[in-house]
């Protein structure tokens, strides 16, 4: 069983347009929606994958119970805290390029009461019996930025494992605790270390600083670049071409999902979290893979890996 915990968990909503012409009215001939939130995201890819799992969530208002709805719909179990502010929702523009636009809301301000109720629910799910806890995402304004270092301790308290995938404070504020894995973007990395992430060594470097600060082990996803995996015993790197990539959304949230589904650590977690984030890529929206999209045959691993390689282009060394 997998727990994941969501403290600012959405209602995604994604239009998809040829392309942005910033200052126009742009029609957009369709609207997806779909329960958003990376803890809410990895549940239900491993729902949809037939993984044991609950989403422990805070849910407010109409939307709070819209979002329930969609994830009873989908077969996704829940454990509700219920909340006064409404949940927010967050818009994806999709342009016939693959480029993605996002606009995420701060999300709902939860009080301190609020905030502890959710830690009582993680904690009754976890004595249901879980071989992992997954943290995900931005917490709500006015949340301590404590909050998944005090997660990952109820976890190990139970002798549960952890993963946390968070930027900024929260995420430098759980590494004390020592969460099992770490899952940065490109982004949160250079943010992390305060470099710019502009090679494979640099990302690697970038890691290695969040292993210092107490890390286990560091799941680092890189967009077309597949993901480097860096904990005790060494780098390794790996992707996954997509042919057609339709809406990177959720991508890192199936990548997360597909590596605890595998175990959670080793070459063998970062074969099948590359799968699954490359299925969710070649995906619509905040649509997540099932079985018959994965091609577990497109991943290669790159056990001797290439400092000098250019993240966003393809393969080309540093200054070439
Ligand atoms: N353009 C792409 N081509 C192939 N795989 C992709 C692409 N974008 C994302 N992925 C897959 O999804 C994972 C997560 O994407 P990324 O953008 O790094 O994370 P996040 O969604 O957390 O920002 C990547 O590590 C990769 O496996
Ligand atoms: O909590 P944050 O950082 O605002 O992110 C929430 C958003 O991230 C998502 O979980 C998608 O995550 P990824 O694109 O990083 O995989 C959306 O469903 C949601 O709208």
């Amino acid at each position: 069983m997998i727990v994941t915990v969501t403290a600012n968990p959405s209602i995604d909503r994604t239009v998809e347009v040829a392309a942005v012409t910033r200052g126009r009215v742009h029609r957009a001939p369709r609207a997806l929606v779909h329960p958003g939130g990376k803890g809410v995201n990895v549940s239900r890819t491993l729902a949809k994958q037939g993984h044991p799992t609950t989403a422990v969530l805070v849910a407010g208002g109409a939307e709070g119970s819209e979002l329930t709805g969609l994830l009873a719909a989908a077969g996704v179990a829940t454990s509700r805290v219920s909340v006064g502010e409404p949940v927010r929702t967050n818009i994806a523009v999709a342009e016939a390029d693959g480029t993605i636009t996002k606009f995420n809301e701060a999300g709902p301000a939860l009080s301190a009461e609020e905030a502890e109720r959710l830690l009582e629910a993680a904690t009754r799910a976890l004595e249901r019996g879980a071989g992992w806890l997954a943290g995900c995402g931005s917490l709500p304004p006015g949340m301590p930025a404590a909050f998944y270092a005090r997660l990952v301790e109820i976890a190990h308290a139970r002798g549960v494992n952890a993963a946390i995938d968070s930027s900024g404070a929260a995420l430098a504020a759980c590494l004390p605790a020592a969460p099992e894995v770490v899952k940065p973007n490109r982004s949160e990395l250079a943010e992390y270390a305060r470099i710019e992430v502009r090679t494979l060594g640099d990302a690697v470097k970038a890691a290695q600083q969040l292993r210092d600060h107490g890390a286990r082990a560091v799941l680092a996803s890189l967009g077309a670049d597949g993901a480097l995996l860096v904990d005790g015993t060494g780098v390794v790197h790996g992707e996954a071409p997509v042919a057609r990539v339709r809406s990177t959304v959720g991508a890192g949230d199936a990548m997360l999902a597909g590596f605890l589904a595998a175990g959670g650590r080793g070459e063998k977690a970062l074969r099948e979290a590359l799968a699954w984030g490359a299925a969710a890529a070649a995906l619509p929206g905040s649509h997540l893979p099932g079985p018959a999209d994965l091609d577990r045959t497109a991943v290669v691993i790159n056990s001797d890996i290439s400092p000098d390689r250019v993240l966003g282009g393809r393969g080309k060394p540093a200054g070439a």
